[in-house]
Parts: structure tokens; C-alpha cells; sequence
């Protein structure tokens, strides 16, 4: 068994994320060679051992199990706990039917009834020291019903440690959608074991929301195919590596990479809404990132340019003008659109023309959602030139014409598409930032937290994406780009993870 998250080392590699299918095809392969239920046998043990070590004084611990193997999974564990920690009082409320139980639940509940178990009726009059929830897993891809859904509604809102079973029951296991009509977040902490593989649902859409702060992961002896894998996990982040810069004695500012930031509209070129803070957040994240020299270009008049940023006297600043009439759009990595305003639509074409690395966000994507001929990106794909896009969902949901409910729904799916019809590397931002590449397996970034949901925190990225592809060698297969972004997505998120305070950090906090 081990822990997935949060990670428990700085560095550690990709492991593969299986969807419903491909689990569900490991799962048969494996148990054709096993004597019969070893699997759920397993998955029990492991269970009721983890809702030991998680929880050890529990004394009234409950079991809730649906009808089906994730049921069967609970009932095991609900035995073993009994057998193992005979004080303890293991009580099973079972959802299922005997007329209509899969083989290996039957044995399971069969099991179960031989054990010294209290079986309950309905929901326990109060709440127990421990919640085992084994009511739906793999199986679920339509919304919750009937007295499971009723169930479901108890287990939300009990204020009792919960440790789900595979998946947290209502959860999609493929995309991270919630099926059921209660607040996806519960109300208690809660820690998940997924079991034989780990699936996407659990770590993008509202899967970090509704797993718990700690997500653990059993193979139950089963090797997965990576070939099958419907994304990449990446867990640790393994820049910037500031030893290695310092090492670099032979290295100079111009040999660490150029950042231009366009964006950040003055008050006086935008009817009096001023967004300059957003260019300098992504400006001084790129100099922290160990970019050589970083350059500001803002929307405005050049007599409305302020002459430095007194928090990073090190930028350059300028209007967006003098920077377009000099070489850095084609010398610098160009990060398009932080703060830029509607101004960002007539600066594009340049971008998109001249800027061999290029990181679209904000303004700039809406720009790009705007456009109206076919394909603005096709020759940068055929020079083979980087573009990033990092849309949020309603950005995404603009560049797909469809709305942010259809992004959330399937965001993998979404990136996908993304990458594939702009040509480009899409970071789709949110909880379980997925990163996509035209061709490639995506890669879904399991840092990050509520602390991000802050205004600026998303500039802070396209100014990290910015010094990162600076930095990568010229010209790098599709791959390496693919796992620089996501390199880059993932030590984004553990930014605010050892702010010190009681308050949250602000974006300006995470790059101080
Ligand atoms: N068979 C085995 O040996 C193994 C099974 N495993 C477990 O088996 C689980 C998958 O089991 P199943 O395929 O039986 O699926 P589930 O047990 O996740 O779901 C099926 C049950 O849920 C009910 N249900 C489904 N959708 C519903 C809805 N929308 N509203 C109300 N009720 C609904 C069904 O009537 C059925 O009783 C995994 O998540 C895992 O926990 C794993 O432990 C691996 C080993
Ligand atoms: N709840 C959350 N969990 C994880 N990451 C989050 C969460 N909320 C926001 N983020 C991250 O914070 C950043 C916010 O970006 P964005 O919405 O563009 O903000 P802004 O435009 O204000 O800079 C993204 O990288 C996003 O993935």
C-alpha cells in the first residue's frame, strides 16, 4: 500500500491513471488466475487494515456497502475488523439485494454473516468514530437513486472520519463528476484507498474535493498495463533546480532564457480598469524561476509606462509598442494576455506570427476564442513553434464554444479536444490541472489546493510556464514539452504548501 497524496517524496514518477474499462479489464485478466474472490479477499484486508492504522481508537466503527463488489469489499473488511479487533463494535448497514448479488459480493456477504457483526436496518441514531464507505465504486456512471441515494445523503453530511472503499461513493470514476444531488464536499475528513489501479476521477473534476486530504493506493498484486493508461498522475514537481543553476558557473543572463510578458493594461488604455498587476505577477514568477532577464510589456501609452516595479526592480518595463518594435518577440518566450484587456485581440496576430515559445493566458485566449478564421495556429504548427494555452474552465469553455459545465464534466476529455484543434499544449487549470498534448497520453497534476483559488495565482503559472520553456533546450520533442508544462503546472501547486500563516497566502505569497 502507499500514499499517493499528499506525496510523500520530492520526487517520484509518473504512475498510471486507469479508467473504468481498463480497470475493469485488469481485473478479470487477474482474477482468471487466482483462486476464486482472492482479489476481494485482498481488497478486505487491506481495508480494515488501513481503517486501523488511519483510525486506532475507533470503537463503533460502520460499514456501509452497496449491492455490488465495492459492497462486497466493505463486507469483507467489516469481518476481518471484527475478527482482528474483537472489542471494537462493527456495525454493517448492507444496501444489498441476496436475489440479485455478483458472485464474489455473495460470497462476501455469506462471509459477513458468519462474523460477529451488528446489521442495521437504517442509518445508526448517531454517529459512529468511524465510517467505512463501501456503497458504490467503479460501478457508478449514472446519477444515484433510491435508498442508495438516501444513503448517500447520511454519508455526506455524518460528521464521522469516513475512509472510502476504490472510490467516494457518487464519484465518476473516469472523470471526477459527481452523480448524486448532495454537496459533493463532505462534512468530516476523510481519506480513500483505491484499489488494484488508480483511477482519474479521484484526482481531477471534484475527485480531490470528495476523496479526503489522503488518497492511498493497493495494486492487490495486479501489474497495470501503462500502455492502457487514460492519463499520466504527475505528483512532484523536480524544478526549478536552483543547486544545479548555482553550479552552472559558466552561465550568464543571457544564456538562462528571456521572458517577455505582454499584457497588463494601464487604466488610461482601458476605460479606466487597470490590470498591470497581473503582467508584473507572471513578470516577477519568471525571474524567480531563474530566467536570465525578464522583460514587461504593457498595454498602454508610453508616457503612462511606470519607470520600475519597486517589489522586482529587476524587470524591464515598457510599453507594449516599444517591445513589439524590438526583437524580443521572436528572442523571448512570450507570455501573452495576464491583465491585457480587450487590447490583447489587436496584439495577437504578432504573437502568433513572430514568437517561436509562446504562453497564451488569460486575454490572450479570449482573444483567441474570438477569432473567426478557421485555424489562427496551423502555420505555428507546421514551423513546429511551442504554443501553451492555459485556460481555466470558463476560458476552455470559450476556445470550445461550449459552456464551463461541459468542460467540468469530462476534463480530460475537454483537453484533449483543446490540444488537438489549437495545435498547442493546454494546460486546463482547476483542481487536478490536466496538461494535454496533440497525440500524447495527458497528464493530470495532483498538487495544488484551495489555496490557489486566489486572484493572480494563474498568472503566477503562465510566468513559471514562461521561464520554464526559456530554459528548455531548442528545438525538444513533443514529449518533453508535453512533461515540461506538466513540470511546471505541478511545483505550481506546491507553491502555498508550506505557507507558515493562520491566513491563506495571497498570488503575490506564493513567489515572494
Ligand atoms: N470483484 C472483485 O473481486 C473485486 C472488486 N473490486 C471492487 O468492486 C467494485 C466494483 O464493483 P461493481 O462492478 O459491482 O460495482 P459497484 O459495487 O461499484 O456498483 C454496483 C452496485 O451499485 C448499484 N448502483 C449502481 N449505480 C447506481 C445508481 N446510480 N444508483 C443506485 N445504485 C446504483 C448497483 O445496483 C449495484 O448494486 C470496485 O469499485 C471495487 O471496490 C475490487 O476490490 C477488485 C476486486
Ligand atoms: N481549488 C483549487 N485547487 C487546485 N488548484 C486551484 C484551485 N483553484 C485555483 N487553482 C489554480 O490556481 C490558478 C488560478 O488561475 P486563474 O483562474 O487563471 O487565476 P487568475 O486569472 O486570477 O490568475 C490555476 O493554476 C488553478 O489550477
Amino acid at each position: 500500500m502507499q500514499r499517493i497524496v499528499p506525496c510523500p517524496k520530492a520526487s517520484t514518477p509518473l504512475r498510471p491513471l486507469h479508467d473504468r474499462d481498463a480497470s475493469r479489464q485488469l481485473e478479470q485478466r487477474l482474477a482468471a488466475t487466482l483462486p476464486p474472490h482472492t482479489l476481494m479477499r485482498r481488497a478486505g484486508l487491506a481495508v480494515a487494515r488501513l481503517a486501523m492504522a488511519w483510525q486506532p481508537h475507533a470503537q463503533r466503527i460502520v460499514v456501509l456497502a452497496g449491492g455490488g463488489n465495492n459492497g462486497g469489499d466493505g463486507l469483507v473488511a467489516a469481518a476481518r475488523l471484527a475478527q482482528d479487533w474483537p472489542e471494537r463494535d462493527v456495525a454493517v448497514w448492507w444496501l444489498g439485494d441476496p436475489e440479485r448479488l455478483p458472485d464474489d459480493a455473495r460470497w462476501a456477504w455469506q462471509h459477513a454473516r458468519a462474523a460477529n457483526l451488528t446489521w442495521l436496518q437504517a442509518a445508526p441514531d448517531s454517529p459512529p468514530d468511524l465510517v467505512i464507505d463501501a456503497l458504490l465504486g467503479l460501478g457508478l456512471d449514472r446519477p444515484v437513486q433510491g435508498t442508495t441515494l438516501a444513503a448517500l445523503r447520511w454519508l455526506q453530511a455524518c460528521p464521522a472520519p469516513t475512509l472510502c472503499v476504490d472510490l467516494p461513493s457518487g464519484l465518476d470514476p473516469n472523470t471526477g463528476h459527481w452523480w448524486a444531488d448532495t454537496p459533493a464536499q463532505p462534512v468530516a475528513a476523510r481519506a480513500t484507498l483505491s484499489l488494484l489501479t488508480l483511477k482519474p476521477g479521484l484526482f481531477t473534476g471534484l475527485g480531490r474535493a470528495v476523496a479526503g486530504e489522503t488518497i492511498w493506493f493497493d495494486d492487490l498484486g495486479a501489474q497495470a498495463d501503462p500502455t492502457t493508461a487514460a492519463a499520466w498522475l504527475v505528483t512532484s514537481a523536480g524544478w526549478p533546480d536552483a543547486a544545479a543553476l548555482r553550479a552552472d558557473h559558466a552561465s550568464h543572463k543571457g544564456s538562462r532564457g528571456d521572458v517577455l510578458v505582454l499584457g497588463g493594461a494601464l487604466p488610461a488604455a482601458h476605460a479606466g480598469v487597470g490590470m498591470g498587476g497581473a503582467a508584473l505577477l507572471a513578470a516577477r514568477a519568471a525571474l524567480r524561476a531563474g530566467a536570465g532577464r525578464v522583460y514587461v510589456a504593457l498595454v498602454g501609452e508610453a508616457n503612462q509606462i511606470p519607470p520600475w516595479d519597486a517589489g522586482q526592480p529587476a524587470l524591464m518595463l515598457r510599453s507594449a509598442a516599444a517591445a513589439l518594435d524590438s526583437d524580443l518577440p521572436e528572442r523571448a518566450t512570450v507570455v501573452a494576455g495576464c491583465g491585457g484587456g480587450p487590447g490583447m485581440a489587436t496584439l495577437l496576430d504578432t504573437v502568433l506570427a513572430r514568437s517561436p515559445r509562446l504562453v497564451l493566458d488569460a486575454d490572450a485566449l479570449n482573444a483567441l476564442a474570438g477569432r473567426t478564421d478557421p485555424d489562427p495556429l496551423a502555420q505555428r504548427r507546421a514551423r513546429r513553434w511551442w504554443t501553451v494555452l492555459t485556460p481555466h474552465p470558463l476560458e476552455a469553455a470559450r476556445l470550445l464554444r461550449t459552456d464551463t459545465a461541459s468542460v467540468q464534466r469530462d476534463r480530460l476529455a475537454a483537453a484533449r479536444t483543446l490540444a488537438e484543434r489549437w495545435h498547442a499544449v493546454v494546460v486546463l487549470k482547476g483542481s487536478g490541472s490536466v496538461v494535454a498534448a496533440p497525440g500524447l497520453t495527458p497528464r493530470v497534476v495532483a498538487s495544488g489546493s484551495g489555496w490557489l483559488a486566489t486572484a493572480g495565482s494563474g498568472d503566477t503559472l503562465a510566468g513559471l510556464l514562461g521561464a520554464r520553456l526559456s530554459a528548455l533546450p531548442w528545438p525538444a520533442p513533443p514529449e518533453d514539452l508535453l512533461a515540461a508544462v506538466a513540470d511546471t503546472v505541478a511545483l505550481h501547486g506546491t507553491l502555498p504548501e508550506h505557507w507558515p500563516h493562520r491566513w491563506p497566502p495571497t498570488a503575490s505569497d506564493l513567489l515572494p
